[in-house]
């Protein structure tokens, strides 16, 4: 059972108006939830790990070896691709191909554009060779992103073409008002400037920032061109929520595995909630080897 790319799902998924969720992950019990959901809805999906947290998650190594595992323990046969989200350097994008990612995101987003560029077609260089599809970032998607509080800053039409046409990336993360973590107020995205980057890079766009994003919303950035969505707060909120509801719960229980439980249900529900509001449920047409 091998891995897929980002190539493998997102055009179909593009061309056919629905998108694949993206879940980071901040423990075991998150890709166990995340498997189990995609493979009940028959979808595909993303499994992620944000590069401010591999080393907390054990490396590289370790989270490459244990997606694979789980596949095979889990009998996943739903195509799933293990990617590096939000990147820190090109080393590190570099260190993920070497550990068997297959998908990677540079986020050189923080950079003057043409640095970004330079960085990014390293990245995508080293990861076609190998069979690996990258994601970039141009713009800055409000809230946490590595480790900063950044203001939003919309990406640019130019911009965006140029990054696309000089470094042949996979997907573009264009931040066009989407906040990572919770939103304060209602989002504003510019659904304007979102239909004439996609109509443009041609690529499939990718939504960081979406967890909290209303519904009406989600489904019109999907239409305007976004076939990957990325949800990190979500989960984490629905793991606190049940977490604290289990230990109200069961104050004798010191057992982690019981009190885990509800944690990982109530994860694997989100992602099936996702996966309905973006389209992709029995979207994962062919066996994966
Ligand atoms: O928190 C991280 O490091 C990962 C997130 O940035 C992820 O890429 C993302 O965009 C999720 O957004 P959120 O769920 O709306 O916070
Ligand atoms: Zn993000």
């Amino acid at each position: 059972m091998a891995l897929v790319t980002l190539n493998d799902i997102l055009p179909q998924a593009k061309q056919a108006g629905y998108a694949v969720g993206h879940f980071n992950i901040n423990g075991l019990i998150w890709p166990q939830a995340i498997l189990e959901a995609a493979q009940e809805a028959k979808a595909p999906v993303i499994i992620a790990s944000s590069d401010r947290l591999v080393d907390y998650l054990g490396g590289f190594k370790l989270i490459s070896d244990m997606v694979r595992n789980l596949m095979e323990v889990q009998q996943i046969t739903v195509p799933v691709v293990l990617h590096l989200d939000h990147g820190q350097s090109v080393e590190r994008c570099f260190e993920a191909i070497d550990a068997g990612y297959s998908s990677v995101m540079y986020d050189g987003s923080h950079f003057p554009v043409a640095e970004n560029i330079k960085n990014t077609k390293q990245v995508v260089d080293y990861a076609h060779v190998n069979g690996v599809s990258v994601e970039a970032e141009i713009g800055t998607v409000g809230g946490y992103e590595d480790g900063l509080i950044g203001n939003i800053c919309y990406a640019n039409l130019r911009e965006c073409v140029e990054l696309v046409e000089k470094t042949r990336v996979d997907a573009l993360a264009a931040a066009l008002g989407s906040v990572h973590g919770k939103y304060v107020g209602e989002p504003k995205l510019g659904f304007k400037q979102m239909a004439e980057i996609s109509k443009e890079v041609e690529i499939p766009l990718v939504l960081h920032g979406a967890s909290g994003i209303p519904l009406d919303q989600l489904q019109k950035s999907i239409r305007l061109g976004h076939a990957k969505i990325n949800i990190n707060t979500e989960m984490n909120i629905a793991w606190r929520e049940a977490l604290q509801q289990s230990l109200v719960e069961n104050p004798e229980v010191y057992e982690p595995k019981k009190l885990l439980e509800l944690s990982k249900q109530a994860m694997k529900e989100t992602v099936h909630e996702k996966i309905q509001e973006f389209g992709s449920s029995n979207k994962a047409m062919k066996k994966v080897e």
